[in-house]
């Protein structure tokens, strides 16, 4: 039997442990705060800071949304980086990615202070992650080594496949899993659009993360049996619904379970633990800007 993963499940109870520490530190008297900025983005962009936001105040983080106009020049959005640096009540700072085609992404990630980077996109941070000493783990990868542990899947000894080479989910999401630490140890493949032959890496994995954006594009044809299959996508697919559109995975997700032992479906699998470990980061930033330990 394939064991699907229930990705709202897993950060339900990722979040109580996150309420818990927030007590803690409520306790010394440090009320975490996060604040979004918005500038432009995507189809989906919108969506995901309203549901980031109403997540903080789910938890009892004092969550902030900055949104700046898609046309301003990129210095309003570093003024308001430098501003939101500067607050010692804010204690992580994310930008939404993506963001309007004349910011420069670079300049942007290095623009937030790293103590306070809860998307763990500074250069600093990345640093760290690939010297095997992350501070702040990006979210969707650090949700999907969480999903993992859920589910007893222990990547060590395991032929990975990560399929994509973003800087928010492939290369982060390798770099995790090849690392000498609980939840790496794993032979790393990336592959990605020039990668020659998918279908034979695919089939030769013990763990496959599809993160590229295209629906349905990982088929079960391309497994082989027992595979553990995690689905980064959420593609808005047009569709004649209420909406316009519907939600669909990088992952043909009928297909892929007949081949699986353990799949996670999207919507409901690596969604929701992206937005739970922004708040778990969160609570780790506080702790470290105020010296109080939490326990996470
Ligand atoms: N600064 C960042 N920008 C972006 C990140 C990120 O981690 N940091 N990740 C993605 C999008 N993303 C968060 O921002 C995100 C995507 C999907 C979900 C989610 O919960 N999806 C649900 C479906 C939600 C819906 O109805 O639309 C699911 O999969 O079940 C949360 C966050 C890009 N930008």
């Amino acid at each position: 039997m394939t064991h699907v993963i229930d990705g709202n499940a897993v950060a339900e109870s990722v979040r109580d442990d996150v309420r818990a520490a927030i007590d803690d530190l409520e306790a010394e008297g440090v009320t975490p705060g996060l604040a979004t900025v918005l500038m432009g983005g995507d189809d989906g962009s919108a969506t995901y800071v309203s549901m980031k936001q109403r997540a903080c105040e789910e938890v009892g983080i004092d969550g902030t949304t900055v949104e700046i106009d898609p046309d301003e020049p990129a210095e309003a959005l570093y003024e308001v980086i430098d501003d939101l640096n500067d607050d010692p009540a804010v204690h992580g700072i994310l930008v939404q990615m993506p963001l309007p085609d004349h910011v420069p992404k670079r300049e942007v990630l290095s623009r937030v202070d790293p103590l306070k980077d809860v998307d763990g996109f500074h250069p600093e941070n990345v640093g760290r992650l690939v010297s095997g000493n992350p501070r702040f783990k990006p979210c969707t990868p650090h949700g999907i080594q969480k999903m993992l542990a859920a589910a007893d899947v222990d990547p060590e000894g395991m032929d990975a496949v990560v399929l994509g080479r973003s800087e928010i989910v492939g290369k982060p999401m390798a770099n995790l899993l090849m690392q000498k630490a609980d939840g790496g140890n794993a032979t790393v493949t990336v592959c990605h659009s020039r990668t020659r032959d998918l279908a034979e890496k695919t089939r030769n994995a013990d763990l496959v993360v599809a993160a590229v954006g295209r629906p349905e594009m990982l088929t079960g044809d391309m497994l082989s049996e027992g595979t553990v299959v995690i689905d980064v996508g959420t593609n808005r697919v047009d569709a004649d619904t209420e909406k316009g559109y519907e939600l669909t995975g990088d992952v043909d997700f009928e297909s892929a379970k007949q081949k699986a032992s353990v799949i996670s479906p999207s919507p409901g699998g690596v969604g929701p633990m992206t937005i739970t470990m922004l708040l778990y980061n969160t609570v780790t930033a506080a702790s470290l800007q105020s010296g109080v330990d939490v326990e996470l």
